[in-house]
């Protein structure tokens, strides 16, 4: 199922060449990841993404970390480095559009039903490692391909 709404994202977005819906634009993970070199670097912090290709040689963190993160979400290395407000404001010049509703509404779902499985995990599975096998095999399926990288480190 979320491997189909991300085609017809794709789909959608090479017949119009954007896809806007009152002025935001919207971009599949993709599209974002297409720019991913020093003169062309795009990121994505918060669902939110940005152009910050005038940004990088201005960078007081350096040009070398943000080519790391360029093409893909940087919000984590962004918030564990504790940005200043300052910082946060900055953002909004190089802010350029919105990772597309449909990965949103996948990603949400996922990470819904990954703090259901925790749940169950943590009171059914405990040290058995059969049956923690039986839920990675159900939580890496397409549909929790997104997130199940991410989640799955928690429970390693
Ligand atoms: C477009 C996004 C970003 C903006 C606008 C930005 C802006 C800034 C600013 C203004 C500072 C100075 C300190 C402060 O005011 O907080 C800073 C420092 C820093 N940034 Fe970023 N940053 C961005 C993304 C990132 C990312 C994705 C990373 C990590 C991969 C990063 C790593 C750092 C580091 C390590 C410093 C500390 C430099 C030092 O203390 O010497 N930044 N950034």
């Amino acid at each position: 199922m979320g491997e189909e709404t991300e085609i017809s994202v794709k789909r959608e977005n090479q017949d119009t060449d954007e896809n806007t819906d009152s002025g935001v634009k919207y971009y599949t993970r993709e599209e974002v990841q297409a720019h991913n070199m020093s003169k062309d670097t795009w990121l994505i912090i918060h669902d939110k993404v940005y152009d910050i290709t005038s940004f990088m040689e201005e960078h007081p963190g350096g040009e070398e970390v943000l080519l790391e993160q360029a093409g893909a979400d940087a919000t984590e290395s962004f918030e564990d480095v504790g940005h200043s407000t300052d910082a946060r404001e900055m953002l909004q010049q190089y802010y350029i559009g919105e990772l597309h509703m449909a990965v949103l509404i996948v990603q949400t779902v996922c990470k819904l039903k990954f703090v259901i499985f925790k749940i169950e995990f943590e009171t059914h599975c405990q040290d058995e490692p059969l049956c923690k096998l039986e839920i990675l095999e159900w939580i890496s399926n397409v549909e929790f391909k997104l997130c199940a990288e991410e989640n799955m480190s928690q429970i390693d």
